[in-house]
């Protein structure tokens, strides 16, 4: 891949690194992966097919990691496990234990494609990519809760400062506790670059200072479907800056924002994303925008 990087939320989607779901779904544990009772892994695997037709009916080009029965049922959440720039690309060191071996298979995808790995977390820092999210092309936001830290955005400015990008963390609450799954792109997902579908009772207030201040156009997402979602009514991933892909059943926030002048298009995702805590965002990782 000659051209790559991603540094913003929202401009068109041309280039995205997925996995599949396959054998290491189907043999997971739920308990060991805090999934819930919604999970049942063949009609996950079929929802995802559903979620993955949406994606190439955008245009966008799939870059698929393979799921060799590595047991790493987390892993179909591509957004996590590394950051792309234009400079090149960062694994990130997981906040999750059983997902610490992931970011060595994006390594192996970087390499592979020749695309420049710029750097590597280590020691105590941890970064998961839905804790980050592009404000502008030289400054990333990443939530602080249990699966990022200080030391993480220290490192990750440590990589990124010399290009022109500044990272800045902002602490986030214990919402569900150390086992459930709240990043800061869990109350907040961009629909423009500068309009963002949010649930402003979770949003660190700094950052909603900030937000502010920069002018960011805030959709709230209604709050009794982000209960009854488990927060993935406001997961919703931008494949250009007029259309978006959420997961159904969520009436209120979908007008929400088509009120506000984006179009939407759903798949089912009660077995895939609300019972694994992931949804469209988490499910990709954009590698050119
Ligand atoms: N970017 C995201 N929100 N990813 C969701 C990851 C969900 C996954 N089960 C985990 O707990 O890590």
């Amino acid at each position: 891949m000659n051209q790559y990087g991603c540094q913003s939320m929202a401009n068109t989607m041309t280039q995205v690194l997925m996995r599949r779901p396959g054998p290491s779904l189907l043999a997971a544990d739920p308990d060991k992966w805090h999934y819930n009772s919604l999970f049942d892994a063949q009609q996950a695997l079929a929802q995802y097919d559903a979620f993955a037709s949406l994606i190439e009916a955008s245009g966008a080009q799939i870059h698929w990691l393979p799921d060799d029965n590595d047991g790493l049922a987390d892993a179909m959440f591509t957004r996590d496990a590394s950051l792309i720039t234009r400079f090149g690309a960062i694994p990130l060191r997981m906040g999750k234990p059983l997902r610490t071996a992931e970011p060595a298979l994006h390594r192996r995808f970087f390499e592979a494609q020749g695309i420049p790995v710029l750097g590597q977390l280590e020691g105590e820092a941890k970064v998961e990519g839905g804790d980050t999210i592009w404000l502008d092309e030289h400054t990333l936001l990443v939530g602080l809760g249990f699966r990022s830290n200080r030391e993480g955005v220290r490192q990750l400015n440590a990589l990124l400062n010399p290009h022109g990008i500044e990272v800045l963390g902002f602490d986030m609450p214990y919402w569900g506790g150390e086992a459930a799954c709240l990043h800061l792109m869990s109350v907040i997902s961009p629909l423009t670059e500068t309009k963002y579908l949010v649930h402003p009772p979770l949003i660190p207030a700094a950052l909603w200072q900030l937000l502010k201040d920069v002018g960011i156009q805030m959709v709230v997402a209604p709050e009794d479907e982000f209960t009854a979602s488990f927060g993935l009514n406001l997961n919703v991933l931008p494949t250009s800056p007029d259309h978006c892909i959420m997961i159904d059943g969520f009436p209120k926030t979908r007008a929400a924002m088509e009120a506000s002048g984006t179009r939407v298009s759903v798949f089912a995702g009660d077995a895939l994303c609300m019972a694994c805590e992931g949804g469209p965002t988490c499910l990709t990782n954009p590698l050119v925008r």
